[in-house]
Parts: structure tokens; sequence; C-alpha cells
């Protein structure tokens, strides 16, 4: 198909544009696309720049900041925007706001917010701040445990249990995260086999999904394939999410391979901000606006206003003074 790649200036750009005008997305892209392959017809993108995006950064952000920006971000149409995290400020002194960010926040019918709880003290915390939400988040890496929530794999199984028991009595969702699904930067390649052991292991206390993050963005779409492809053996792909950083420049031909295995939950950080406090060298998570870029350009749905998500970008980038890590709004000019 001869697509029409035209330089457009900024003001050039409404929502109705972007994602459209650039393009080659044609009935003939979508059947060819679909011919051999099935992607989803819609998938559900988590947002999580505001706790994953900021979590790292050295300057703490005043909390008026975060909460426009969540709230921008749910006026974008972002079904789930992870809020914050109910970690030791000792620990994450970034996100030693959390309660005023949870109270803040504008909550959009039909939007959720999820919140980190490591453990039972951090699930009281959340629920007494009005959480509706919940993640836990345990590593298919026994050193990246310990340097992230300071215990082994298994004693962080037996906290989890407790939150996902707390949970369910308070009728709380949990969602699970599995770090280091494709690389540790403590211990170097990590086997399927241990991912898919973590990821079992909290479906079955009962997350209702489990968000396998490629932590330090070490993976290929040959790695990401392997790996989903056990961890699919021990809980069904429709429970799955992936959660790609961008390290390496992998993660959207990572997430790509992912969709077209099953999954249909993807993680992302608006401007691709962020990286993990305990996984040094790690960059941001893949930008959202690139996400929904070429989700759009599959024909998939997400419910994202791409214009109005690049303003929240734009809005994020302006506070931290800080330039874009999305190649569509650096394309695009909304730095
Ligand atoms: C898990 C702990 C708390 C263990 O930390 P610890 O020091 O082992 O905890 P402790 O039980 O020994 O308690 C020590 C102190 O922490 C307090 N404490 C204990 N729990 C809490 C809590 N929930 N909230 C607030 N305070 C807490 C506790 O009350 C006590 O206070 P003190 O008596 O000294 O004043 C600590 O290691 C921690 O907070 N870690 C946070 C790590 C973190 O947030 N990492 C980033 C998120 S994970 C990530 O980014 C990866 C992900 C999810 O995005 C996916 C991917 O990319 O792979």
């Amino acid at each position: 198909m001869a697509a029409v790649w035209r330089l457009v200036n900024r003001s050039a750009f409404s929502s109705a544009t972007i994602g459209h005008q650039y393009l080659p997305f044609s009935s003939a892209v979508k059947a060819g696309m679909r011919a051999g392959q099935t992607l989803p017809e819609r998938v559900k993108i988590v947002e999580v720049g505001p706790r994953d995006g900021l979590q790292n950064e050295k300057t703490i952000v005043p909390t008026e900041t975060k909460i426009h920006l969540i709230d921008m971000l749910s006026e974008s149409g972002l079904s789930v925007v992870e809020a914050t995290s109910f970690v030791s400020p000792k620990w994450v002194p970034q996100m030693a706001d959390q309660v005023e960010v949870l109270k803040g926040i504008y909550r959009k019918p039909g939007v959720s917010y999820p919140v980190l709880t490591p453990n039972l003290k951090g699930f009281q915390a959340a629920v007494k701040a009005g959480a509706s939400e919940v993640a836990i988040f345990g590593a298919a890496s026994e050193q990246f445990s310990k340097k992230n929530i300071n215990c082994s794999v298994d004693e962080s199984l037996r906290r989890f249990d407790e939150v996902v028991k707390a949970a369910t009595e308070a009728g709380v969702p949990v969602r699970g995260y599995v770090s280091c699904v494709l690389g540790c930067p403590y211990e170097g390649k990590v086997r399927p086999e241990k991912v898919a052991h973590v990821a079992k292991r909290l479906y079955s206390m009962g997350c209702y999904e489990i968000s396998l993050g490629d932590t330090i963005g070490v993976g290929t779409p040959g790695s990401m394939q392997e790996m989903l492809a056990v961890v699919s053996r021990e809980v069904p792909v429709n429970a799955l999410a992936v959660h790609c950083h961008d390290t390496y420049g992998q993660a959207l031909a990572n997430i790509l391979v992912a969709l077209q295995m099953g999954v249909s939950v993807v993680d992302s950080s608006v401007s691709g901000l962020g990286g993990c406090p305990y996984a040094q060298g790690a960059s941001g998570n893949v930008a959202t606006e690139d996400l929904v870029y070429m989700l759009h350009g599959l024909g998939i749905q997400t419910g994202v206003d791409l214009t109005k998500l690049m303003d929240a970008g734009a809005f994020i980038c302006r506070s931290l003074n800080r330039k874009t890590s999305s190649k569509v709004a650096q394309a695009t000019c909304k730095l």
C-alpha cells in the first residue's frame, strides 16, 4: 500500500488527525496484519507514568503536579492510571505524598487508579486513603527482590498472600507484577520457568492480572516470545500484561510480539518517563504516545485521544524541565 508520509507542522494536528493522517492504515493493511496473526481488536493500556515514571525522579515533584498529570491522563481516555505507591518513604522518597495524591485526584467514572502495596502495612494505608485497586510486585530474580523489597522471592510471596487475602475480604482487586522477566541487573539472564513460577503463584493467590516486567529493557522479540510461551502454559494469556522498558529500543517490537501471542493489556508511561530506583541504568517504559500511535495504526482500539495524551506528556515534561522520550511527541513538536 502506498502510504502518504507527509510533514505536517504542529498546528495541523487535531485529535482527529494524529494517528490517522500519518499512518498507512487502511482496511487492506488491517486485513493483511490479521490474515495470519491474531491481533486483539482492543488493547487496555495501563498508564504507569505517575508511579513508575516519577518514582525515580531525584527532585521531589510537587504533589499538585502529580495530581494534575493524573487528571490529564484520565481525561485523555485511559481507563487505568497507576497513581502512586504505598511503599516506605525511606526507600522511595518521591512517593511519600501518596495519601495526598490519592485524595487530590478527580476520580473519573470508569477509570481505575491502582497503587502499589508491597505488604500488609502498605495495603492498609492504601485502603484508608481510598484506594480501590492495588498491585503487588514480585520478581523472578532473587537479587532484584532483595534490592527492591528487601526480602527473598519466597518471603515476598508470603507477604503478598497476606495482602491478597486482606484485599479479597475488602473487595479490592489486586494486580500482580513480576519484574526482571527478560533479564536482571544483578543476575543477568532469567529463566522463563522462574518467571512462570512466580506468575503462577501470584495468579493462584487471586491476582486478576499478571504484568510481566522487562524491568531493564534488555528483551528482544525472540526472548519475549520464548518467555511468553512458557508463562502462558501456567497463566491464561488473557490474564497477562506486558510492561516493557525501552532501554535498548526494543519495547514496541516486544509488545507487538506479545499482541501476536494473544496479550491485550500493555503497560506504558507517558513521555516514556521512568526507570526503577533498584535497577540502575534502566530507562523509562515505552512511551504511551508511541504505543497508542502503533496500536491505532494497526486498527486496534484503545479509547485514548492521542492529542490529549500528548498534552499530558507536554505538561509533565515542562514541569520536569525534561525532553520527552516519545518519538511521536518529538515528531509532532509536542515537547
Ligand atoms: C517493602 C519495603 C517497605 C520493605 O522495607 P523493610 O525496611 O524491609 O521493611 P520493614 O518491615 O523492616 O520496616 C522498616 C520500616 O519501613 C516501614 N514500612 C514497612 N512497610 C511500609 C510501607 N508499605 N509503607 C511505609 N512504610 C513501611 C516500617 O514501618 C518501618 O518503619 P520504621 O519503624 O523504621 O519507621 C521497602 O523495601 C520498600 O518500600 N520498597 C519499595 C520498593 C519500590 O517501591 N520499588 C519500586 C517499585 S517496583 C518497580 O518499579 C518495578 C515495576 C513494578 O514497575 C515492574 C518492572 O518494571 O519490572
